[in-house]
């Protein structure tokens, strides 16, 4: 990665470390567009009518008798920053797959870079050699490898003489990189150690390594979901600056306005078609792209607290409230809190502030030496040696934000996936496959608008949304007393976003205590009605409904 010189990025650095928020990136770069990224598309760091970067015309994908990409065209000019929008099911990953040569398109597909058509079948290993680089959803990381080794896989330069590798040299590029994003991870620790923020910085950092400033094109599909809130200003600059020079930027993010606040122009994709090819940003409302991107106005969220609350307590059998007490953990400590039956209770804060790490500590998922009690009634529970299984026995269970790591099992299909949890209580009614299982995976199509709705599809054929809404059901449908959920609207399209909340709020209201981890500020304001903050391990403010997103964010900060 390089930084950038140019002096109105260098104050944009300042300016959005003091202020990490999208609201003020986006603000910062509206009054700064008449000078550059604005008129990105006639201006000096865009090449007006030479050859795009990258064209892909004609591309069609079929799976089995299912056409997922009908005659898609993308063109990405030098030295802009691109969106490639959709629903969850678009195809947009399909399109990033075909390009990065893991699915071989259907007859007909052209794909050039500067003008060059690409020879097909696409050979994965050879596409960085054209100036492509892909970040995919999966991260494409090595377990069992360190960080160094994961950020330079791909760039080892062998000495001279001997042809080994100097591993003192590559860690010290790997730190450089590592230095330049102002990411604080341990080069030598291995992968698997890493949570997922840092996994994804990690694999951002290896993508930048490998591109000339001036050149190449960079694909992020749907990379900063994962990234620490704090480093997307940093992160978002430095994307800036690459295209600044000159390198093309294609993004796929379902985060309106971090398009809105990057992208110069997009291309939007319904049911593997383009409904939006090329559009400027320029003026466009998020209101506006929502709808160019679901076909239909956004029917947003809203929940009444009240109701919540009061059906909740109709639910007689149930204690009043879940305690927390003195809970510690590796980042979290001493924490205590109470959830009442039916109340949905955020807690949010900066990485490694605790709050990511609750959540795991009180569903029996960490591996931390962990301490503390959960109550509820008269039974008390230790978190020191509380397993997974501990957990689901007393009613808790967590939808963590690694869905493939700890989330789904990967190698099984959708209906498997849904059902798993209860399957052993289940299995002695009848066989595996019984209608029990069909009639869960039809009531969690309906509940999340899973598509396609397929129960025997693997669940990793699905596509991110939709995975991560087979990952909400199936705890949802277990009907926990407590659910504990982390980032749970990630890769999730507007439309399904507002479906997840409506389903977290069903659960409060079905008598539920909901514990909500997320650094999705939108999402708190809309469901919780209490919002904890983090900082080093402790709360340190507690807000109340109702609440403004920015309020959230400054809470934070
Ligand atoms: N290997 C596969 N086999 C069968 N179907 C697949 C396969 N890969 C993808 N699909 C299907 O292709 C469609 C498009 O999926 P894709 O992952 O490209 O969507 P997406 O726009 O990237 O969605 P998201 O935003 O949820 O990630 C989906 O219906 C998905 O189920």
């Amino acid at each position: 990665m390089t930084s950038d010189p140019c002096t109105r990025c260098s104050g944009a650095r300042a300016d959005t470390r003091q202020s990490p928020n999208l609201r003020s990136f986006a603000a910062e770069r509206e009054t700064s567009m008449s000078s550059d990224i604005q008129h990105v598309i006639t201006a000096d760091n865009v090449s007006s009518g030479t050859a795009p970067r990258l064209r892909m015309a004609h591309v069609s994908k079929t799976f089995g008798r299912n056409k997922v990409l009908d005659d898609v065209t993308l063109e990405i000019l030098p030295g802009e920053v691109h969106g490639l929008l959709g629903q969850n099911g678009s195809g947009k990953s399909t399109l990033i797959k075909v390009l990065s040569g893991l699915y071989s398109p259907d007859s007909g597909a052209e794909i050039e870079i500067d003008g060059v058509e690409l020879p097909q079948p696409i050979n994965p290993a050879g596409i960085s050699q054209r100036g492509l680089t892909i970040i995919h959803q999966s991260l494409g990381l090595i377990p069992g490898h360190s960080v160094t080794e994961n950020i330079r896989m791909g760039s080892l330069e062998r000495r001279r003489f001997g042809r080994f590798i100097d591993w003192k040299y590559e860690r010290a590029r790997a730190v450089e990189t590592l230095a330049d994003m102002q990411a604080d991870i341990d080069p030598d620790q291995l992968i698997d150690t890493l949570h997922i923020g840092q996994r994804a910085t990690v694999a951002i950092a290896r993508a930048l390594q490998v591109i000339v400033p001036g050149s190449g094109c960079l694909v992020l599909d749907e990379s900063t979901q994962s990234l620490p809130r704090e480093v997307l200003p940093e992160f978002y600059d430095t994307l800036r600056g690459l295209a600044k020079r000159g390198t093309s930027i294609a993004i796929v993010s379902h985060r309106l306005e971090e398009v809105l606040a990057l992208a110069d122009r997009v291309t939007v994709l319904r049911d593997g078609a383009v409904t939006a090819a090329g559009v400027s940003t320029k003026e466009m409302s998020e209101a506006q792209l929502s709808r160019q991107i679901l076909g239909r106005e956004l029917i947003s969220f809203t929940r009444d607290r009240s109701e919540s609350s009061a059906e909740a307590s109709a639910t007689e059998t149930l204690p009043e409230t879940i305690n927390l007490t003195d809970i510690t953990g590796a980042t979290v400590r001493g924490v205590s809190l109470t959830i009442a039956h039916g109340e949905i209770v955020g807690i949010t804060g900066a990485t490694e502030a605790g709050q990511d790490e609750l959540p795991y500590l009180i569903a029996g998922a960490s591996t931390e030496r962990r301490s503390g009690t959960i109550t509820r009634g008269k039974s008390a529970r230790s978190v020191a040696d509380l397993t997974v299984a501990d957990a689901l026995d007393s009613g808790i269970a967590l939808v963590p934000s690694d869905r493939a790591g700890q989330g789904l099992a990967v190698e099984l299909d959708a209906v498997s996936n849904l059902t798993l949890p209860r399957i052993t209580k289940r299995s002695g009614r009848g066989p595996l496959r019984s209608s029990w299982q069909r009639a869960e995976f039809e009531r969690a199509v309906e509940m999340l608008r899973i598509t396609p709705p397929d129960p025997e599809q693997l669940v990793t054929s699905y596509s991110g949304g939709n995975q991560q809404k087979i990952l909400l059901a199936k705890w949802l449908l277990h009907e926990p007393q407590l659910l504990v959920l982390h980032e749970p609207t990630q890769a999730v399209d507007v439309g399904a976003r507002a479906d997840i909340l409506h389903a977290i709020a069903a659960a409060a209201r079905g008598g539920a205590a909901v514990l909500l981890a997320s650094i999705e500020a939108q999402d708190l304001s809309l469901i919780c009605d209490r919002i904890l903050v983090f900082e080093a391990g402790r709360i340190v403010r507690e807000l109340h409904a109702p609440f403004a997103p920015d309020g959230i964010l400054s809470a934070v900060e």
